[in-house]
């Protein structure tokens, strides 16, 4: 059975709150916008790292992603307010052309596994390999190994996983979505390199596909400065 994609599309969309950790606002006015993977195999835990994330609970009861759901939150990167646009994909086979049709100009992604389930884990090579091929191969990915409450049942180690981690160039940290442990750490992580690679020239937000955007208060302040300054770079540091 083919739905049409909008039907699998459900909304976290939340007012932004002022303060706490991420420093989130409650007006729509933003530096930047980054476009969000969070990718891996079905049960790895990656619509709870999602709910965790904007609703700072965990996740009771969480089923089956059906195609793709869909989060957005203000965070703090660095003096900047960056909003990030998330897309949750299915991990399940049978979604997948559903899913990658998501990929396209993702600025990140998480690339979630089970810390409990190796089966997850060996599955990460196709995982990256579709988001560099179908989303862009400058995505900056973090690989999260997710259930790290579950550490008596633990079948893949840390050590392991930072080698894979350091061997694809990819950053990586283990997380809970049950706890929150390092949840929120993992999309400012992966934000803040981001944003070092705007800073750098590496990634250009004007690039078409490049999953960033300029929001209203980088613009106001590019046309602000003086003529010589209007650099996007310059707005990043
Ligand atoms: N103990 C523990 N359980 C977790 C954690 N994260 C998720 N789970 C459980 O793992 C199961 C799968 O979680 P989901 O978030 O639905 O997994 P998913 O990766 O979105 O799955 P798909 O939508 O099929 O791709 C659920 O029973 C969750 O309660 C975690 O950090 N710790």
């Amino acid at each position: 059975m083919i739905l049409p994609v909008r039907h699998f599309v459900v909304g976290y969309l939340l007012p932004h709150r002022e303060g706490g950790a991420a420093g989130t606002k409650m007006s729509e006015s933003y530096d930047f916008l980054f476009k969000f993977l969070v990718i891996g195999a079905a049960g790895t835990g990656k619509s709870c790292i999602l709910h965790q994330f904007i609703e700072s609970k965990f996740k009771q009861d969480s089923s089956h992603t059906i195609g793709v759901e869909f989060g957005s939150k203000v965070v703090n990167v660095g003096g900047k307010s960056v909003k990030l646009q998330i897309w949750d994909t299915a991990g399940q086979e049978r979604f997948r052309s559903v899913t990658r049709s998501y990929y396209r100009g993702a600025a990140g992604a998480l690339l979630v596994y089970d810390i409990t389930s190796r089966e997850t884990y060996n599955q990460l090579t196709n995982w990256l390999t579709d988001a560099r091929t179908l989303a862009s191969p400058n995505i900056v990915i973090i690989l999260c190994g997710n259930k790290k409450d579950l550490d008596a049942d633990r079948e893949v180690t840390f050590l392991e996983a930072s080698r894979f981690a350091q061997e694809n160039e990819i950053m990586f940290l283990e997380t809970s979505a049950l706890t929150g442990e390092n949840v929120e750490e993992a999309f400012l992580k992966c934000s803040r390199s981001i944003l070092t690679k705007i800073e750098s020239g590496e990634l250009d937000p004007d690039r078409m596909g490049s999953g960033i955007q300029y929001g209203d208060a980088s613009l106001r302040r590019i046309t602000r400065q003086p003529q010589q300054q209007r650099n996007p770079h310059c707005t990043c540091g």
